[in-house]
């Protein structure tokens, strides 16, 4: 069997996977309390696989973390993960658990994260950033429409696929944030990078999540242009000083390329006035946006995901307000707990959605 060298697979675990028609290939990367490997599907399932697309799968075993991560932020995870579809979202394959461990299979990124690409290749074009944040706005929107706050919006976390389209990932700190009386919850809990966190996260009061979201999204579109990061985040005391006072500004080497509209849109996200911050909407709306004509107009697959937001909302809200436990999706069958099972619908409905790159 082709398991990877350095995964500790009992054989039970890997006659499980392999039941189910999956394979581990190699590592490809390290989170703090997950693996994840490159996979494959065997057997049926390899054809039933259309798209061809290669799988991730991220590991969590429980039994080496932390209870807070155990009670509180991994069944959020799993919770949302079942939830969410949407052409900007990794596609989830699939999700087991078994004993301690939990198996999430997921569409592979390629062509790795942002943070790397910007690193490898500087600063990235105007055009090219546009229709990147384009599509991470667009998941973040939908994920809001859901009452959904991400919490961990950074440049590792944007996956880039084969044909360079931007895929949202890692719902690690996400949470709802509407309670079952539809009121909303602030969140008190710190999430995330500094480099990314808004100042009213930092300051350690309660926040508004989806707010401090938009912060982030502005980072993130200023490390795209710059390749550098908008303030110094080596001191707490002194990034938050920065940021209350606009201590920010872009690089000498592509200010004057910049567009009016671009440095508009940035100083917007990064205001640290909550009330005056934009929301998601209005970067989906921004003149600098449309400046691209193709990206003016929402794709049939991103209508109808946002359409989707509010029926996931109504029906989140129902199962809380009746005080349902949410996991009611789970079934059980061996000894293996099925938390989402491979839906090929959906991976033939947003697999070929036409993005303003390239279909992928
Ligand atoms: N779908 C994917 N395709 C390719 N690589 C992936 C995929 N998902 C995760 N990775 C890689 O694995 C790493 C860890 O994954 P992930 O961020 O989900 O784990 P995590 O434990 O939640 O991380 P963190 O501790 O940063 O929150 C990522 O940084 C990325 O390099």
């Amino acid at each position: 069997m082709n398991m990877a060298k350095d995964l500790i697979l009992t054989p039970s675990e890997e006659t499980t996977l392999s039941s189910r028609g999956y394979r581990l290939l190699n590592k490809l990367g390290e989170g703090s309390y997950a693996c994840v490997y490159l996979s494959e599907l065997i057997g049926p399932n390899e054809e039933k696989d259309k798209n061809n697309k290669s799988l991730a799968c991220k590991i969590i075993d429980v039994s080496k973390a932390p209870k807070d991560f155990v009670k509180k932020f991994l069944p959020r995870e799993l919770d949302i993960l079942v939830r969410v579809n949407h052409p900007h979202i990794i596609h989830i394959h699939s999700i087991f658990q078994r004993k301690s461990k939990y198996f999430i299979f997921m569409r592979n990124a390629e062509n790795g994260d942002l943070l790397e690409f910007v690193l490898k290749k500087g600063p990235i074009s105007e055009a090219q950033s546009r229709v990147w944040l384009r599509q991470i706005a667009l998941a973040v929107q939908y994920l809001h429409d859901m009452d959904i706050a991400h919490r961990d919006l950074k440049c590792e976390n944007a996956l880039i696929t084969s044909n360079y389209n931007l895929k949202l990932a890692d719902f690690g700190f996400s949470r709802f944030v509407i309670d079952a009386n539809g009121r909303k919850i602030a969140s008190t809990t710190y999430c995330g990078s500094l480099s990314y966190a808004a100042p009213e996260v930092l300051r350690g009061m309660p926040y508004h999540p989806k707010i401090a979201d938009v912060w982030s999204l502005g980072v993130i579109l200023y490390i795209m242009i710059n390749k550098a990061m908008p303030f110094d985040d080596t001191n707490v005391k002194r990034l938050h000083e920065q940021q209350m006072n606009r201590r920010w500004k872009f690089r000498s080497k592509v200010i004057d390329s910049l567009s009016e509209q671009v440095k508009v849109l940035v100083t917007h996200l990064l205001e640290p006035d909550i009330t005056k911050r934009w929301r998601v909407e209005q970067i989906v709306n921004s003149e600098w946006l449309a400046m691209d004509s193709r990206l003016i107009h929402l794709s049939p697959a991103e209508e109808s995901a946002l359409a989707q937001a509010q029926v996931e909302r109504r029906t989140h809200l129902n199962s809380i307000s009746k005080r349902q436990p949410s996991e009611k999706k789970l079934t059980q069958i061996e000894d293996v707990k099925v938390l989402k099972a491979n839906i090929q619908e959906n991976v033939n409905k947003f697999g070929s959605t036409t993005t303003v790159v390239k279909s992928d």
